[in-house]
């Protein structure tokens, strides 16, 4: 997406052919910042603090950590240790171990004299299908935007409600629930956009109106809470949301808070989609309460927020009384039955094991293997 005029993406490789440069989302909306990562390790790191976020741009981030290690040291060892490393910076997204996975099987089969070259021309690759990927999951989701304003007798915009930030700074480019978005507004049909803001991180609040403020797009945030509300006055048309993981059942585990709005989607009648690249499908599990794991992230982040003064410097305030304990659940999962259906880069399908598998019938196979 375009940021000053200029196209530009989550994650690129420095002039130096090695480093690799991306966005420190920590610091936005308030400051665009970069920063470079040297090592596997500075990659890890990046993923676990949050200075790279989003499931298909951790996956990304993971396998140019990869490509890191193996300008270091590309013997047996080093790649067993460095993916090792990288497979625990985050555990809900399996963007993460489905790249590492790829990235270790293309370099396994090769002398290690090869492997840095071919590492970063994989993880080059990784990135680009995923700009791909997301560009026609926009196309696919449109439609579903589209055909809303023609419901609605073109008389007014539609109203999207989207939670977290499932924009291009998700991913290597365009997003995955924001991708539909752009591409109605860039076709001209209108569009207004409720953000959450997503507590604790704030995701919707710093990074989506981050985004649809850059693109032009109408949006409004509002707190969490609110979507029931909305729905039940008809101000929603459809949510549409990302996810982290995916079942094979289409069970999804998104930013806590997902489910809660799939509930008040379900009770107000309003369609609850979800958009995902095909590496966010685990299609070794069925079973989304169960067996994704959840991330549990610092307490702080809950305790604390952090924005701009009226001077404009950055602080951070403590909002929960000392000795109150916290719990920081990062995600929920939203059970397919809620899910209206699955926009994928292939088309769009039911939420549901015979809907995933008509998309993507080989993958299943390979994958359970
Ligand atoms: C296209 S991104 C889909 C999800 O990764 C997104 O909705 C989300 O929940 C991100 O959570 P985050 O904790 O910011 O990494």
């Amino acid at each position: 997406m375009r940021i000053d005029g200029r196209d530009t993406r989550t994650i690129w490789l420095g002039e130096d052919g090695t480093a690799v440069v991306v966005i420190d989302q920590r610091a936005l909306p308030h400051r665009f910042a970069l920063r470079t990562l040297r090592s596997d390790a500075e990659a890890a790191e990046a993923i676990a603090d949050m200075t790279v976020r989003g499931a298909p741009l951790i996956g990304a981030t993971g396998a140019y950590g990869l490509a890191l290690a193996m300008a270091t040291d590309p013997g047996d060892g080093n790649l067993a240790a460095a993916y090792g490393r990288l497979l625990v910076a985050r555990p809900t997204a399996v963007n993460l171990r489905w790249a590492l996975d790829r990235m270790r099987a293309k370099l396994a089969a090769r002398q290690p004299a090869d492997r840095r070259r071919a590492a970063y021309a994989e993880a080059a690759a990784i990135a680009d299908e995923d700009v791909a990927t997301c560009a026609a999951i926009g196309e696919h989701g449109a439609g579903l935007i589209r055909a809303a304003w023609e419901r609605a007798g073109r008389s007014r915009p539609v109203n999207v409600l989207t939670h977290c930030n499932a924009g291009w700074l998700a991913t290597v480019d365009w997003g995955t629930a924001l991708a539909p978005i752009y591409k109605a507004h860039r076709a001209g049909v209108p569009v207004h956009v409720w953000v959450d803001e997503t507590r604790p991180r704030n995701q919707g609040a710093s990074l989506t109106a981050y985004e649809l403020l850059a693109e032009g797009v109408p949006h409004t945030v509002v707190v969490d809470n609110v979507g029931g509300h909305l729905m039940q006055h008809g101000k929603v048309d459809l949510c549409i949301v990302g996810t982290d993981r995916t079942t094979r059942t289409g069970d999804v585990c998104n930013k806590v808070g997902t489910y809660l709005k799939a509930l008040a989607a379900q009770d107000n009648g309003v369609p609850f989609y979800v958009a995902l690249p095909s590496s966010t499908v685990d299609w070794r599990i069925s079973d989304g309460v169960r067996q994704i794991p959840i991330e549990e992230r610092a307490a702080d982040e809950v305790a604390l927020m952090t924005g701009e003064t009226a001077a404009g410097a950055i602080e951070t305030v403590r909002i929960v009384p000392r000795g109150s304990p916290v719990a920081n659940f990062a995600f929920d999962v939203t059970p397919a039955r809620l899910v209206t259906g699955l926009v994928t880069e292939r088309g769009i399908c039911p939420a549901s094991e015979a809907g995933l598998t008509a998309l993507f019938p080989r993958e299943e196979a390979d994958r359970a293997a």
